[in-house]
């Protein structure tokens, strides 16, 4: 689904030149929930940006579903930390807002608004939202607003989904219960995932691959299989092969850190 091949990228503002990343290679299959961990300002952000087509690399190449990206990747949604909810919509205007700008959906808005609104109440009710579909999402706890805000990233249906530290800002319980969430939503509708995270125990619960990055300028320099079976309980995160995971990790990016 993904691939980036030798890319690099430079950002050239007023202090000068950043390279955020060089030479970064990454392969991520259709279907798989890939997470990316690394030390702050490695370019994890950077590498969502040129995935999704907001940003082109200075040097190299990135593919998505096969073909160059050279522009804004239509079959992606995102989420974000920020739910960034709009205030003054429903939940549920919140969440078919996606359909009122993404060809084809703009289009059959109008004409299929009744199987369209059907579809965003189905999501928010395997998200637990069905009955806040009609609350305003300040009347909601910051759970409930990112669960509002991965319906709303998924309501197009896109092949792909870009998660940039979407449960960063929430305490560790509700932190749990939106994995079980995503981990749910991923099974039932098989989107291929890219999460971003500086949580490791969030990357050994969800994912099949987690890519370690370097300090910055940011590559991979590693790439771990996570064999846990699946459907993984909670529980998973008790297990002693889980706990030498996390530590792996842990000393992993502490090594690319003092690098
Ligand atoms: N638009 C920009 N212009 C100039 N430099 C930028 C820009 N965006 C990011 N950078 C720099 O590029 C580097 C990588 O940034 P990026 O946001 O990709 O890192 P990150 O790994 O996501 O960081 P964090 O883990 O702290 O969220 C940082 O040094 C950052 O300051």
């Amino acid at each position: 689904m993904i691939r980036l091949h030798d890319v690099t990228l430079s950002y050239r503002g007023r202090a000068g030149e950043v390279t955020a990343l060089a030479h970064t290679s990454l392969a991520v299959g259709k279907g798989e929930f890939a997470a990316v961990v690394g030390p702050s300002g490695c370019g994890k952000s950077t590498l969502m940006k040129l995935v999704t087509g907001l940003i082109r690399p200075t040097k190299g190449k990135v593919e998505v579903d096969g073909a160059e990206v050279t522009g804004p990747v239509k079959i992606a949604g995102m989420a974000f930390q920020a739910a960034n909810l709009l205030p003054w919509r429903s939940v549920l205007d919140n969440v078919m807002l996606p359909l009122e700008i993404v060809a084809p959906h703009r289009g059959r808005l109008g004409r299929e608004r009744d199987a369209y609104r059907t579809r965003a109440l189905d999501l928010l009710g395997v998200v637990g939202l069905r009955d806040f579909a009609d609350r305003y999402p300040w009347e909601m706890s910051g759970g409930m607003q990112q669960r509002a805000s991965l319906c709303r990233s998924l309501i197009h249906e896109p092949e792909l989904l870009m998660l940039d530290e979407p449960f960063a800002a929430l305490d560790a319980f509700t932190r749990e219960e939106l994995w079980v969430v995503l981990r749910d939503l991923w099974q039932r509708l098989g989107f291929t995932v890219v999460l971003v995270t500086h949580d490791l125990r969030e990357a050994g619960f969800l994912a099949d691959t987690i890519h370690v990055m370097s300090a910055r300028p940011g590559q991979i320099v590693e790439t771990r299989r996570v064999a846990f079976p699946r459907p993984r309980p909670l529980d998973v995160l008790y297990d002693p092969a889980f706990t030498d995971l996390v530590h792996s990790l842990r000393n992993k990016i502490a090594e690319v850190r003092q690098a």
